[in-house]
């Protein structure tokens, strides 16, 4: 296995970026060292699976990001996603499970689809106001921040806020900006000697997170904890968690709160991703064009698009899968508990291991044409059976009366174009023990808030060169491009 100095590389300080490169030059695994950690760089898709499969028993950990300590009151066990694996993981990843993860078919799934077309439509009612005022292109990304945000405390939590309340603003903007800074991968992550030049920035993130906190407090868990109801099914998440702190003397409040905060938080990743499937049709008019008359064909323009549509719009689905191919993350870290093996070769105990999902969903290994992008790499057509009810007519009688038109279901075979299901290569949140818990809020909700804006609005650009995406990142800059959004006429 190569070993490779990113010193001598120049690639100190490249953030991710510099991972992209290195995948594309040194192949499958190679070594890095990064301050005082040994680490394995993991780029092909048999290793990644050996890894995420050996996850609970060798690769469960996770590497200590300093950076993010004040965040979680200087215990990393308060993050989900920074913790090792424990028990109280484990018990974390149940709760949220149910209310955060719920399988089709259940109460809490139609649920979240419900949540989510009614902030839909509610956004698409202030992008109309908005657009009655100005014809310049608009700064549309805090909007959809706290569209999300609301489709998140409504369906977790079922509080929702007003746009023009100004707290929650000041939130919702805060957590767009540690969801960029989390997104970045800086060295100091691994080199904590950098941390005095950071000092400044980390207490910028730390206030931030103070208030986020206190937001969250004050406005979201206090109502709720002095009317909180312990009988019967539990309401929502929000429920869920008061009543194992209510029930269950050994969890303390803060691994509640901390739990609640980073799911909340979780709506800034869907804000995130429906702004960079908006400019991936702004960049490309084909690509909105298909979108728009596989909605027309559903809904005829004359009602929301609610998640039950999803099968039918087998294209605007994959155009999110699309962008989320490209923003996948090339460096998921996990951290050897054991000494273990990946193909033969020994991984000391502590080693991080990086699994690279960006190289995965960008190898010509796996996809034809990687670089361009074309959601209808994830269709296929499939044949399905389907009922058809068709009246015929019942002829003459035996007894000589003639007793009309009656009803006859047959069954017939039809081709349809559907979303890929199980690409084995495709793995945007990973496989495995510690698989994001989150996909399910992702995928449901980016969907329904980007299909309902794409009905109702044409989204273009002045200069289109600001909308390529970066790679290997969901992240935006609070800050970003402005769109045009414009009316359309049904
Ligand atoms: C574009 C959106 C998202 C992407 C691409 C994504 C992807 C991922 C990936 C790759 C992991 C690491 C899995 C591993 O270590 O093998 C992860 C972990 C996690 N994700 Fe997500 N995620 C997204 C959004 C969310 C949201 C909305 C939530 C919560 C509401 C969430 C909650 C989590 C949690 C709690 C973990 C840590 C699980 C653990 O370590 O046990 N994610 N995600």
């Amino acid at each position: 296995r190569k070993t490779v100095s990113l010193k001598r590389e120049g690639k100190y300080g490249g953030g991710k970026e510099a991972f992209t490169e290195l995948a594309k030059e040194y192949g499958d695994i190679f070594s890095i060292k990064l301050g005082a950690s040994q680490c394995l760089v993991v780029n092909n898709l048999e290793l990644i699976r050996e890894v995420l499969n050996q996850n609970g028993k060798f690769f469960g950990g996770r590497p200590d990001f300093e950076r993010f300590h004040k965040l979680f009151a200087g215990d990393r066990n308060n993050s989900l996603a920074l913790c090792d694996w424990s028990n109280l993981q484990l018990r974390r990843r149940n709760l949220a499970r149910r209310h955060c993860g719920p399988k089709q078919h259940t109460d809490n799934f139609s649920r979240i689809g419900s949540v989510a077309t009614f902030e839909s439509i509610e956004l698409v009612q202030t992008l109309k106001q908005i657009s009655r005022s100005t014809e310049s292109a608009i700064n549309l990304k805090p909007l959809l921040m706290s569209t999300a945000m609301n489709m998140f405390s409504h369906y977790m939590c079922n509080i929702r806020f007003d746009d023009d309340d100004v707290e929650f603003r000041k939130i919702v903007d805060h957590f767009d900006e540690i969801f960029w800074e989390i997104n970045q991968g800086y060295a100091v992550d691994f080199l904590p000697w950098l941390s005095p030049f950071y000092k400044k920035h980390m207490d910028k993130l730390s206030n931030w997170s103070q208030e986020i906190r206190s937001f969250i407090l004050s406005r979201i868990v206090e109502q709720r904890e002095m009317n909180l109801d312990t009988e019967g099914p539990e309401k929502d998440f929000l429920d869920g968690l008061l009543r194992v702190l209510h029930d269950d003397p050994t969890v303390d409040r803060n691994t509640i709160i901390f739990m609640l905060e980073d799911f909340l938080g979780g709506h800034s990743s869907v804000g995130n991703l429906v702004m960079l499937c908006l400019a991936a049709v702004a960049r490309d008019a084909e690509v909105g064009k298909k979108i728009r008359s596989e909605i027309e064909g559903v809904t005829k323009g004359k009602r929301a698009i609610s998640l039950l549509d999803r099968p039918n719009l087998p294209y605007t689905e994959a155009t999110v899968l699309e962008v989320l191919r490209y923003a996948s993350s090339p460096i998921v870290p996990h951290v050897a508990t054991e000494n273990a093996e990946v193909s033969g070769f020994g991984v000391e105990k502590g080693t991080v291991v990086f699994i690279n999902n960006y190289e995965l969903n960008t190898s010509e290994k796996y996809w034809n044409e990687p670089e361009k992008f074309d959601p209808s790499r994830f269709l296929e057509r499939t044949k399905v059976r389907v009922r058809r009810n068709s009246q015929c007519d019942s002829g003459m009688e035996s007894d000589g009366e003639r007793r009309g038109p009656i009803d006859k279901t047959t069954e017939i075979e039809k081709e349809v174009v559907a979303v890929k299901k199980n690409i084995p290569h495709f793995l945007p949140f990973s496989i495995g023990k510690r698989t994001c818990i989150g996909q399910t809020l992702v995928t449901t909700m980016s969907f329904v808030m980007f299909a309902n804006i794409m009905q109702e609005f044409d989204v273009g650009a002045e200069h289109l060169e600001d909308l390529r995406q970066k790679p290997a990142c969901v992240a935006l800059p609070k800050d970003t491009f402005n769109l045009y959004v414009v009316p359309r006429k049904h």
